[in-house]
């Protein structure tokens, strides 16, 4: 029996899409679900077009439970999230120990947190002349940004760089390295 992934995103779904065709013809993982809390974001589209089974995750239930009932009754095995915006609650991380990963768009533990998401991260690391930034991969825990590092990758910001030249590095970085480094990750659960 394959792995069964499920993504959680609220965006347009660049590092979704990048993980579903990696996954696409894998013996180890299958993205099975995909969840998201926008009912307009392009990642549902994704979902349709790829025929993965999505749901909208509205606030009520997700702060009571985490959906965690239904995300066990569709027998997800672990939990990735790829530009997910809102906190997973504690009885989601308690019902998936270890089994929950972030990417994250800059090189924590700095520029994370609360209020650090999508190009809010960016243009805080240009405004501070940073001369590099990158990517996290890390373990979910009861914080933002705070759960151990799996991975990180850098790049470089150059005179002239801006929040969306940063961004398109970034995205870049995410979609070379994510994939790969959850399938590094799911065969050393597997052992
Ligand atoms: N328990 C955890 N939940 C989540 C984590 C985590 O590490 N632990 N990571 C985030 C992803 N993320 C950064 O990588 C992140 C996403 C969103 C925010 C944030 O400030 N969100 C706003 C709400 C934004 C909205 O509703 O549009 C907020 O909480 O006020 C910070 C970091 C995913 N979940
Ligand atoms: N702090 C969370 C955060 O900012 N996540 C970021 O949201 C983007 C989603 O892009 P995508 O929807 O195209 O995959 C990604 O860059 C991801 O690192």
């Amino acid at each position: 029996m394959k792995t069964r992934l499920a993504i959680f995103a609220s965006g347009a779904g660049s590092n979704a899409q990048k993980i579903i065709d990696h996954f696409k013809n894998s013996p180890l993982a299958e993205v099975a679900l995909i969840g998201c809390n926008k009912p307009n974001a392009g990642v549902l589209n994704i979902a349709t077009k790829e025929n993965i089974d999505s749901f909208i995750i509205e606030r009520e239930q997700y702060k009571k439970d985490g959906y965690t009932d239904f995300l066990h009754e569709k027998r997800i095995d672990f939990i990735i999230l790829a530009g997910f915006l809102w906190k997973i609650p504690q009885p989601l991380i308690d019902a998936y120990p270890r089994k929950i990963i972030n990417i994250h768009p800059a090189l924590l533990p700095n520029y994370g947190g609360k209020g650090m998401y999508g190009s809010f991260v960016h243009e805080a690391v240009i405004t501070n002349k940073e001369k590099q930034s990158g990517i996290s991969i890390h373990y979910v825990d009861e914080h933002y940004d705070h759960g151990d590092i799996i991975f990180q990758a850098t790049c470089d910001i150059v005179t002239g760089d801006t929040p969306d030249s940063l961004a398109q590095k970034i995205h870049q970085l995410e979609h070379e390295h994510f994939p790969r480094v959850i399938e590094e990750w799911l065969v050393g659960n597997s052992k």
